[in-house]
């Protein structure tokens, strides 16, 4: 397994997940909020069934990942100046089939780096009409170079908004913008800066990662 929730306190691999019951209640950005009222698209991933149906996009989380970092289309550094770490087909596949696609934030670790905020992408990319689903991590951090075929572990904590197609690429990039905003400070507050000190993030001593 890929990800997912597991015992609180667990040792996670690559590619391994864990529950964390210690948070019972999920979290939910104003902007989804809005998204879920305007749109409904929440909801029509839960079924349509309004607001109602919003714990279908939060039930899953927080949502531990980890999994090794692929190449995507190239579009992140290039097109949009916000590069954003794909995970491979299979982990995306390993992910709950009912968990709604949208934007997410959380924290992201590559290898046994430090822990950082992200913003996290879960679907299609309506703007690029992608056939195949993809888990896009952009992590809130200047890095030296590139880091394809590391191991990067996420924990997902929070919804921010619904996938959307957009009339330009500057729309697109603005709303990434807000977005990465948004989980700067929804990542401030007391409850979700605990999951950043989660044991989660610490690979076990001397444990070989991708050869490093
Ligand atoms: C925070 C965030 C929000 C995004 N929102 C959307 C969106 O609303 N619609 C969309 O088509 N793509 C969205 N994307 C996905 C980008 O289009 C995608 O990351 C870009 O195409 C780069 O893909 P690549 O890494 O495969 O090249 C979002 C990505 C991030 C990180
Ligand atoms: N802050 C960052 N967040 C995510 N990826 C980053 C970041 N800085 C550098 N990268 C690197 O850039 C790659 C993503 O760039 P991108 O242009 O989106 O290409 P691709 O489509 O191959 O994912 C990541 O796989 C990673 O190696």
């Amino acid at each position: 397994m890929r990800g997912g929730r597991a015992h609180s306190g667990g040792r996670a691999g690559p590619a391994e997940s864990r529950m964390d019951r210690k948070q019972e209640r999920p979290a939910l950005s104003s902007r989804a909020v809005g998204s879920a009222l305007c749109e409904g698209v929440a909801a029509e991933r839960c079924g349509g069934a309004g607001l109602a149906a919003l714990p279908c996009a939060m039930r899953h989380l927080p949502y531990f990942c980890r999994g090794e970092v692929v190449k995507g289309f190239g579009r992140g550094s290039k097109e949009l100046g916000i590069p954003t770490a794909n995970f491979s087909e299979q982990v995306v596949e390993s992910f709950p089939p009912d968990i709604s696609t949208g934007i997410y934030y959380g924290w992201a670790c590559v290898g046994n780096g430090d822990v950082h905020k992200m913003v996290l992408s879960i679907g299609w990319n309506p703007f690029y009409r992608n056939t195949k689903k993809s888990v896009e991590t952009h992590i809130i951090h200047t890095f030296k170079e590139d880091f394809y075929g590391e191991i990067l572990s996420i924990v997902i904590v929070g919804y921010i908004r619904p996938e959307k197609n957009f009339d330009s690429l500057e729309a697109l990039i603005s709303a990434i913008q807000e977005d990465i905003e948004e989980a700067k400070r929804q990542l401030d507050l007391a409850e979700h800066l605990k999951l950043k000190e989660d044991n989660f993030f610490h690979l076990p001593e001397g444990k070989i990662v991708n050869n490093h």
